[in-house]
């Protein structure tokens, strides 16, 4: 018999992700702009590296043309890979606590300064993990979303 033919691996595509925290201890979550695939739903802000950026520069570039600011250190924190109908990304997740300029929803989104658990919804399913290593980190229990 035939062996099945191989799935094609799907190229990830490298995503750089912040995860801002304010001097509260709040984290900052966007919403999804109308128009994008899982418009709506709740994410760390962020987006696509382009060719030849490593992640602090797409994340820093990312985050001044969708909220105006300007990001000072970002610490590489963790990476997922997530595989949506749509794409099979690569999320590089960064954790920034310093920032400079007032937040402008360059693309119509809403943010919103969070704690655990996460009061607004839906969130994306790849964001669903970094609630959970934040929960680990604060030893907070039961639902995070
Ligand atoms: N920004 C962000 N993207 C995430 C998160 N989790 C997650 O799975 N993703 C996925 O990573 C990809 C990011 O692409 P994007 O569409 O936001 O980025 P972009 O602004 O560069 O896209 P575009 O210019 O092609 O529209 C999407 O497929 C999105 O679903 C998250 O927490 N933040």
């Amino acid at each position: 018999m035939a062996e099945p033919a191989p799935t094609p691996e799907r190229q990830a595509v490298d995503v750089a992700v912040g995860v801002l925290i304010d001097a509260e201890g709040r984290f900052l979550l966007t919403s999804r702009p109308e128009g994008k695939v899982y418009a709506g739903y709740w994410e760390f802000p962020g987006g696509k590296l382009e060719a030849g950026e490593t992640v602090v520069q797409a994340l820093r570039r990312e985050l001044q043309e969708e909220l105006g600011i300007t990001i000072g250190h970002a610490e590489p924190w963790k990476i997922d890979l997530m595989d949506y109908p749509h794409a099979r990304v690569r999320l590089h997740f960064c954790k920034v606590w310093q920032w400079t300029g007032d937040f402008e929803m360059r693309e119509g989104q809403t943010m919103a300064w969070q704690t655990l658990p996460v009061q607004v919804a839906p969130v994306l399913p790849g964001t669903v993990p970094v609630l959970a290593w934040l929960a680990a980190e604060q030893g907070f229990a039961g639902p995070t979303h």
